[in-house]
């Protein structure tokens, strides 16, 4: 049986940035991942956002396949991705929507379920994405203070000017809606280990165990521990773009999703840095004895070759 870790909370509200910015640098050099509280997003929208998720996943699959995956948004059904590609699992056993941008030139790409169908989607996802949005930008600028650098930092750099975030909405059938399809001896992931590619994932759950974390990815065998859903919170985990810029001084720590056979929903928000934006390691974390241990990349392209291995691996 797997422990459970006690990540470190974060209150956004507090008026006390500095000391939270050294909160959050604590947390995110030991876990890479906290809890937020107080973030502005209220229970109430969230309940209402999981209502129509929950009403969106149980919809005939022809319906949702009218959605399919195209331009990364939009419907994938159970098993279309492998977030570890090297298992050679048939794949994850969840299915997701993703929503992408709502300003600028992709904002046209989404692609929403029809009003006579869900007549509130569209409004109340578009809601939820602005408000999820905005908490993530305030906690980039903490983030920035927490590197010790000005707090407009991601912005100045091009990583936030033009918001870029996919809101991920996930439903785990549970073991019984899967049954029969599973070969006995087969493991079955509802989301394989990973790491998340950009900079800062603000997570939504539903109350249903099965996320966990392991906190030193390169160390084996691997040690997983359980992440306890708190009421209200976000969890949040810094990206794979985060570890880079910080040359491994904030931690993107991997994770999975373990089927517990009950049925789960949860809300993932990526926040990514623009794709033209250039993520190489930050001066204040490198020096002559600690060189850069990751190239530049630029982010639309560091997330292209991500996205393609997770879809592409059978
Ligand atoms: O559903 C969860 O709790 C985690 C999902 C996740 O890690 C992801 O979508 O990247
Ligand atoms: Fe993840």
């Amino acid at each position: 049986m797997a422990e459970s870790v006690v990540l470190p909370v974060i209150d956004l509200s507090s008026s006390d940035r500095i000391s939270t910015a050294n909160s959050i640098r604590q947390a995110c050099m030991e876990y890479g991942f906290f809890y937020l509280v107080n973030h502005g997003v209220e229970e109430e929208v969230l309940e209402n956002v999981f209502d129509e998720s929950r009403k969106f996943f149980s919809l005939p699959l022809e319906e949702k396949m009218k959605l399919g995956r195209k331009d990364d948004v939009g419907f994938a059904p159970i098993y279309a991705e492998n977030l570890d590609s090297s298992t050679t699992s048939k794949g994850d056993l969840k299915e997701t929507f993703h929503i992408g941008p709502l300003e600028g030139e992709e904002s046209h790409l989404n692609l929403w379920p029809s009003k006579e169908i869900l007549p509130s989607w569209r409004f109340l996802m578009e809601k939820y994405y602005k408000k999820v949005l905005s908490t993530g930008e305030r906690l980039s600028t903490l983030i920035a203070l927490a590197l010790n650098l000005e707090d407009d930092f991601f912005k100045k750099i091009g990583a936030l000017d033009k918001p870029y975030g996919f809101l991920r909405l996930l439903h785990y059938p549970g073991l019984n809606a899967a049954a029969g399809e599973i070969e006995e001896e087969e493991v079955v992931y509802g989301a394989s280990a990973h790491s998340d590619y950009g900079m800062i994932t603000l997570l939504a759950t539903d109350g249903v165990p099965g996320l966990q974390v392991c906190k030193e990815k390169h160390k084996q065998p691997r040690t997983w521990e359980n992440v306890s859903h708190v009421k209200g919170a976000f969890i949040v985990n810094l990206g794979d773009m985060m570890e880079r810029w910080t040359n491994c001084l904030f931690r993107s720590t991997l994770h999975r999703v373990m089927p517990t056979g009950k049925e789960r929903y949860s809300m993932a928000f990526f926040l990514d840095p623009n794709p033209d934006c250039m993520v190489e390691c930050l001066k204040s974390c490198c020096s002559e004895s600690s060189p850069p241990r990751f190239p530049p990349i630029r982010s639309g392209d560091y997330l292209r070759d991500r996205i393609t291995a997770a879809y592409s691996y059978s």
